[in-house]
Order: structure tokens, then sequence, then C-alpha cells
């Protein structure tokens, strides 16, 4: 697949117009703010129906209420057409004119690196339970449909538990188990994999054969239904559910430790460089073929071999788009940002 034009109106910052991209490497310049990452954000969302935006609003331009992204693309010589319309709390997708879920999209087509990837080794579990649940939502359309009826029957369920209605309690915990254990053994498959891939990308980088992932889960499916009965008062004294995949955690560990709690920043890239590799081989070998490569802010890589790292993959993939302060080598395209303003630089 390839990406051969982006046309906004009214996102962000971006000048309203359409951009044309060619197969190879984009190159993006620009000093600080001036639209390099809303423009990858935009190109993200129109393919993969993903944001991390709170609220879908915050992407409509300051003083406008409704946006507009429309991506052309090439797969294997047939064009294809995304659209996707914004406006306060609601979006419409479109794939060739028809209406369409946005989990109905093209989800292997995208990959975003990006600085703030940091998080995945850092943050929270439900950071890493994001990343999870998001990579297995796009490798399989049944993970998105179960993980989406799970999220309804555990909101409900919660609801019950805080109003103290168990009269139906029986019924919430079987279909919770029934979904939470076909959760639970999809992430179990997809984690070998995964720790497979992020440990080869983690000791391409330098970052040594010692990285491991695994699932710290709070029950099993054998358990799963037995453990919701268990903590039944104490779900109910604290109005939640407390044990199934949404408190799960991707345990990550270098040397044998927590990453989280003794990797250094520099170590942490590194794992989350590894992560995001995982990803894109993962999406490639699911889709049999490259998805196209964002990676936002190259320049702010100091370390001199990630950066080389990420710039061989930019250089190795199809089609990468690349921002930085500085041009990316053996760009096809040079394009300098100014205040929402792409513009060809020659
Ligand atoms: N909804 C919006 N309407 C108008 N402008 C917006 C909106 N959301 C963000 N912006 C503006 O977009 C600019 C940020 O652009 P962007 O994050 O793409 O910068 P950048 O070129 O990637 O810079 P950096 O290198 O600092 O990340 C900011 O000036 C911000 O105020």
């Amino acid at each position: 697949m390839l990406l051969r034009s982006l046309s906004t109106l009214h996102y962000r910052n971006l000048e309203d117009g359409q951009l044309r991209f060619p197969p190879g490497l984009t190159s993006i310049v620009g000093q600080n703010g001036q639209g390099k990452t809303n423009l990858q954000e935009a190109v993200y969302l129109v393919l993969t129906g993903l944001s991390e935006v709170s609220r879908l609003e915050q992407l409509v331009r300051h003083g406008e209420s409704e946006a507009f992204v429309r991506a052309e693309l090439d797969q294997g010589g047939v064009r294809s057409v995304l659209e996707v319309g914004l406006g306060r709390g609601r979006r419409i997708t479109k794939v060739d004119g028809v209406r369409v879920r946005a989990g109905e999209l093209p989800r292997g087509s995208a990959v975003w690196i990006r600085p703030e990837d940091s998080a995945l080794v850092l943050g929270s579990p439900g950071t890493r339970r994001a990343f999870l649940d998001a990579l297995l939502s796009r490798l399989s359309a049944r993970y998105a449909q179960v993980l989406n009826l799970y999220e309804r029957n555990l909101a409900q369920r919660n609801a019950a538990l805080r109003s103290g209605e168990t009269w139906a309690m029986d019924v919430w915990n079987l279909k919770l188990a029934e979904l939470g254990s076909e959760i639970l053994n999809l992430r179990r498959r997809m984690q070998v994999r995964l720790e497979e891939l992020a440990r080869a990308a983690h000791a391409r980088l330098g970052g040594g054969e010692d990285l491991r992932l695994s699932l710290s889960e709070t029950t099993s499916p054998e358990r799963f239904l037995g453990d919701l009965e268990a903590r039944r008062a104490e779900e109910l004294a604290r109005g939640q559910t407390l044990v199934g995949p949404h408190r799960d955690d991707l345990r990550i560990e270098l040397r044998g430790h927590p990453a989280g709690d003794f990797a250094s920043r520099g170590e942490a890239r590194t794992i989350a460089l590894a992560l995001r590799q995982a990803e894109f081989d993962l999406l490639s070998e699911r889709y049999g073929e490259p998805p196209l490569l964002l990676i936002d802010d190259f320049t702010a890589e100091l370390d001199p071999s990630r950066r080389a790292y990420l710039l061989e993959l930019a250089q190795a993939t199809p089609q990468a788009i690349v921002t930085g302060t500085e041009e990316a080598p053996g760009a096809a395209l040079l394009l300098e940002a100014q205040a929402g303003r792409l513009g060809v630089r020659t």
C-alpha cells in the first residue's frame, strides 16, 4: 500500500490543501510547533482510525466546528480513498465513499514511532494495556470485537456493583469470564511472538539479549469465574471489578529487573523502539506487506546508534514519513513546515 496524497480541512494548525507523497522517504523539517506532528497524526488517523486525543474536538482547528482528512491510497495498482470527518464528539469514516466503522479501516497500514513512546516502558500499566489492545485489535478483528463486548459488559457490571444491585451478578460473571478468557488466550498467543520480535530488535539496537516480556495477569481463563465469585464482597465495597484483562499488565524486564523501575531513560527508549519494531514486524507478517512508517522527530533521538537505526529502518521501508529539525538523509521528497504550511524545499 502506498499513500499517494493527503488532504486536510480545518485540521489543527495545518493549512487546508493537498499534499502528494512519493514512494520511499519523505522528510519533513521545521522548528517546534510548526505542524510536523499534526501532519503525521492526520495520516495515522485516516489510515488506522486510531488517535490518542481524549476528545476528538481537539483535532478540529480552533474556531471551526468540523475537520476533514482524506487519503488517496494505491493498493497494488488499485486506487482507494479513505475519509474521516470530525465534529463535536463524533466521527464519520468512509472507504471509497461508503460509510464504515473506524474499526473497519485497513488497520495494518501504519506504525507511528514517537519520542513519547518511552511511556510504554516508564508509564502506567494502562499505557501498556492500551498498546497490547490496540496492536491485537489491528491483528485480529475477533480481538477487537471481543474487547468491545468485554468493555461494555465491564461497564455494566461496575455500575451494578456501585449501585449494589447484585441480582443479575451471576449473569454478568458468566459473560465477563467468557469474554475475558478469550482476551487472555489471544493475548497469550500474541505475547510469544511479540517477545521474540522485540528481543531480536532490542539486540540489534545494541540493548543486549536479556529483554523479557511477559503478561502480568490478575486471573487466568481457568480461575476467572471462581475469582469473580470469591471477590464479590470486596468488589461491592470498592464498586469495581478487580480481576480480568482490564487490570493486567505487560511485564517488561531488563536483566531480570522491572524496566519501569530500573531502566535508564536511554534504556527505556531502546526498549520502546524494540516494541515498535515488533509491532511493525507483526503487522507486516499479518498483512503481507510493511506498513507505512511514521517517525516523529528523529532529531530528538540523541543516541547515535538509535538514530542510525531509525533512519535505516525508514530508508528500508517502501514508504516512510520522517520529521525532525534537520533533514533525513536519502529523502525522495523534502518538505518544510512553517506555521502549518508544508511547502516543498529544493
Ligand atoms: N485544534 C487546533 N487548532 C489550531 N492549532 C492547533 C490545534 N491543536 C494544536 N494546534 C497548534 O499546532 C501546533 C503544534 O504543531 P505540532 O505538534 O505539529 O508541532 P511540531 O512541528 O511537531 O513541533 P515539535 O517539534 O515541537 O513537536 C501548536 O502551535 C499548536 O498550538
